[in-house]
């Protein structure tokens, strides 16, 4: 028994002793394991450390039975009224950097004015990313010319079922982020025009710059102040329920300069500018969609606001400027509501109606202010009014500068300054007759002669004052 006993406490004594070496050396697997996670913690950066373990897991992920999942990104987020998706647009800019010598299907081309060629991705290839350690499968659906009208362009991406969340969390959003710095980067700045129900794009290659415009210097400041805070004021609109929008009235003669400001406004900004004729507006819907269809960050021109007869001042004597009471419950209203609209212009001027966007410009331009409905006019809807008017002394300054490359004084400025305050004369007739010779003081003599003639001419007329403007019908710059 005692040797029972003493058998006993032997094996018990010798159990307890490895269940406490067990325990020594878990204590101390535990304790390394805690300094380790504590280094690693401390000297790996954790960019370094997700992209270690993102590795990781994709290096497994390739010999596990492979659950392919796929997302489906259109071109328009809904065919039927048309809202771009903006994933699918940062898609086609950011998958051509992506294109290796393996991809076999590419697309090639150069732009008018740029130096480099450009890839495309096109339908007959995949592309093949790797973003941390993972693959994702890029295809292009391109439909037949029908159904690209019918908005039926896509991309399928497709990646292991595993990597579902990390593809919303963080490929998605690393997609959309280098879109954006390479449009921020390359800017190559867009005109698009509303023609057969689409916006059709092109380059906007129009070089006006704040710099090269004649303006009055004071005017030129308040222009660019305006605009750019605007551009700071994004928690502020959003704080006092206001559409981040701004609305802008450029009015006076033609070749006074109201589209090369637009265009200097878009080169400032950096935004793309979408030209708007009312006149291809049919009704109000088509308005709502071509509004949505206009990305964020941009200038929406409506030219000659005033030749819409919609928009004309309504002769009503005791009508209300706002006419969106006005249409009553008769069949008649039901047929207006199907045609564009004064009213529908003022719902999306007041961010009421469902047109998305934001930070947006709003521009009419107009050769006759007095035209228009002054329901239009009101601030909140066209917030600053500038008025381009004809070239005077400062203003001229600077198209000699920009011209003929006269940096202060000369001697003939003064008689061109009181020459000017004779006859109203715009910036385009002057910028014209200043390209007429190299010779900058030709051009000058030839310029005083050719104003000392106007007002010769208008003194005969008996007219104290004449206005010389380019023809109402000439092209418009942009
Ligand atoms: N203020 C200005 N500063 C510099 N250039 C100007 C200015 N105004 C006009 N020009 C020159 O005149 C030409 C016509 O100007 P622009 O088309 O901008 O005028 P506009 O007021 O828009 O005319 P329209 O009403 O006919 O469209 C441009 O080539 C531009 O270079």
């Amino acid at each position: 028994m005692v040797k029972k006993h003493g058998l006993y406490s032997h094996n018990s004594l010798s159990s307890f002793k490895s269940a406490s070496s067990w325990f020594e050396v878990y204590a101390a697997f535990s304790t390394l394991t805690i300094l380790l996670r504590t280094a690693i913690n401390d000297l790996i950066p954790h960019q370094l450390r997700s992209y270690i373990v993102s590795k990781l897991e994709g290096f497994f992920c390739k010999y596990q039975p492979s659950n392919k999942a796929s997302i489906k990104i259109n071109q328009f987020w809904d065919e039927t009224c048309g809202e771009r998706n903006e994933l699918f647009e940062a898609a086609l800019t950011y998958l051509p950097t992506k294109i290796t010598h393996t991809y076999k299907s590419l697309k090639v081309g150069r732009r008018q004015n740029q130096k480099h060629l450009e890839l495309a991705v096109d339908g007959g290839d995949d592309v093949v990313d790797e973003f941390e350690g993972v693959k994702y499968t890029w295809k292009l659906n391109e439909g037949s010319r029908e159904e690209s009208m019918n908005r039926k362009n896509n991309f399928v991406l497709t990646f292991n079922e595993k990597q579902r969340q990390r593809v919303l969390d963080q490929y998605i959003p690393h997609v959309v982020k280098s879109y954006e710095a390479m449009k921020n980067e390359r800017r190559i700045l867009k005109l698009y025009s509303w023609l057969d129900d689409f916006w059709n794009e092109s380059d906007l290659s129009h070089p006006a710059t704040f710099d090269s415009l004649a303006l009055s210097p004071e005017l030129k400041k308040d222009i660019v102040d305006d605009l750019d805070r605007f551009l700071r004021r994004k928690e502020l609109y959003k704080k006092v329920g206001k559409a981040w929008k701004r609305g802008y009235l450029l009015y006076g003669p033609p070749g006074t300069g109201k589209s090369s400001l637009i265009a200097a406004m878009a080169n400032h900004l950096k935004f793309d500018v979408y030209d708007l004729e009312l006149s291809s507006i049919i009704s109000n819907s088509d308005l709502m969609r071509c509004m949505k269809e206009a990305s964020n960050r941009c200038i929406i021109v409506i030219e000659d606001i005033d030749c819409n007869k919609e928009v004309h001042a309504r002769s009503k004597p005791n009508g209300s400027s706002d006419d969106r009471d006005s249409e009553s419950d008769s069949e008649g209203s039901k047929m207006k509501s199907k045609r564009f609209t004064l009213s529908g212009l003022l719902n999306y001027m007041d961010g009421l109606s469902t047109s998305g966007g934001e930070e947006r410009i709003i521009i009419f331009t107009t050769n006759h202010k007095e035209k228009i409905d002054p329901a239009l006019l009101r601030p909140g809807r066209m917030d600053m009014h500038i008025h381009m008017s004809f070239l005077k002394g400062k203003a001229f300054r600077m198209l000699a500068s920009n011209y003929l490359g006269i940096e202060g004084d000369h001697p003939l400025f003064q008689q061109i300054d009181d020459l000017l305050e004779k006859v109203e004369i715009t910036p385009a007739v002057v910028g014209e007759q200043l390209l007429r010779y190299e010779d900058p003081h030709r051009c000058l003599e030839e310029l005083v002669q050719f104003l000392q003639q106007k007002v010769k001419d208008s003194n005969c007329d008996g007219v104290g004052r004449v206005v010389f403007s380019r023809s109402f019908d000439t092209d418009s710059l942009i």
